[in-house]
């Protein structure tokens, strides 16, 4: 890829929205009773890329916005928004661009209500969270987690034009989940959010006091992870995926509270990423293997 693609590229934070589409793909999986038919794949590839742009979009506008913020933190200072590499007209142009296709394409092929939840989606992450909340109160992550536990019911609303309320419940797992996700990276790049001047739980609260919040979320969290199986929607394939990932979320929030360090910091924040993709993996066998095994 040429450099100047590459660039653009980079502004749609391609690992967290990969993540993100996956979980779209397991709510489409899930609104669909046993293997989908062939025009269900058609919808299948449309919602997938027409959510995997606005998601981009969504990304690449949040680094317009804070271009100078992400200037002043070692993480975020090599995009291209933050060198200058990349205009302001270019992001915006960029991002617009991504936005309207990928909402054209869920319009047309996928379904309206798929596409409106799609753009507010955006406008949670993009506006309400990069706007108003991330800069505002040390909630922010997890008012503005909400967006970011969207895709769930973006793909099951893609297949089936509703809100179901299994959809609802996988929305409630990452919305839980974002917290000890996001507070992790914090407690080891506190000092960074404190010289950008973000009100980051950490930098407002301290590290006891954010260390104890990931703890006692990992364990609500380990709770809402089982209500799938107890509520009849997965079987045991799932519940025991689900405890196993649940325990060793709470194990790493256990240590990080007791005996801190940046390295388990960083660990736990690893550890976050591979707890949410395996424990949709697991919603996406256990849906296909349940009918075999009950
Ligand atoms: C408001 C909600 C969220 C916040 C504030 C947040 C924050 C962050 C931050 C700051 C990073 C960057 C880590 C780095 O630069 O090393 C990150 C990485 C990541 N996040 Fe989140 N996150 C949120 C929601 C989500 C959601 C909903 C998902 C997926 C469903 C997700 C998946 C990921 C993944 C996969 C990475 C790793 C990226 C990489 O390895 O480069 N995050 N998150
Ligand atoms: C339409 C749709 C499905 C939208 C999804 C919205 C989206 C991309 C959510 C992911 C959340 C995310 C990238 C947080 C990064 O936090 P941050 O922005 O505080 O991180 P930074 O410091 O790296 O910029």
């Amino acid at each position: 890829m040429s450099s100047r693609w590459q660039q653009y590229y980079q502004l749609t934070k391609p690992r967290v929205v990969q993540l993100i589409v996956f979980c779209a793909i397991i709510g489409m999986a899930l609104a669909v009773p046993g293997l989908p038919s062939g025009a269900q794949w058609g919808a299948i590839l449309a919602a997938t890329v027409g959510i995997w742009l606005v998601a981009g979009a969504a990304a690449a506008f949040n680094c317009l916005i804070e271009q100078q913020i992400d200037a002043k933190m070692k993480r975020t200072a090599w995009r291209a928004t933050a060198k200058g590499q990349l205009s302001r007209g270019q992001t915006l142009i960029f991002s617009a661009l991504l936005c309207a296709l990928g909402s054209a394409i869920l319009w047309v092929w996928v379904n309206p209500l798929t596409m409106w939840l799609t753009f507010a989606t955006f406008i949670g992450y993009a506006v309400i969270y990069t706007v108003v909340l991330k800069p505002m109160t040390p909630q922010n992550i997890v008012i503005g987690g909400a967006s970011g536990a969207m895709p769930p019911v973006l793909g099951w609303a893609a297949m089936r034009g509703d809100v179901g309320p299994e959809a609802l419940l996988l929305c409630l797992i990452i919305f839980l989940w974002t917290p000890p996700h996001f507070w992790a990276l914090a407690l080891y790049r506190t000092e960074e959010y404190r010289k950008a001047g973000l009100p980051m739980l950490p930098v407002t609260h301290g590290s006891e006091y954010t260390r104890l919040q990931i703890f006692l979320y990992t364990w609500i969290l380990l709770a809402a992870t089982l209500l799938p199986f107890l509520t009849g929607m997965s079987g045991w394939v799932y519940l025991v995926s689900a405890l196993l990932l649940g325990l060793g979320f709470c194990a790493y929030a256990w240590q990080l509270w007791r005996n801190y360090s940046d390295e388990l910091a960083r660990s736990t924040f690893r550890f976050s990423i591979l707890h949410l993709s395996l424990l949709f993996a697991a919603l996406l066998v256990d849906h296909y293997l349940s009918p075999w095994i009950r």
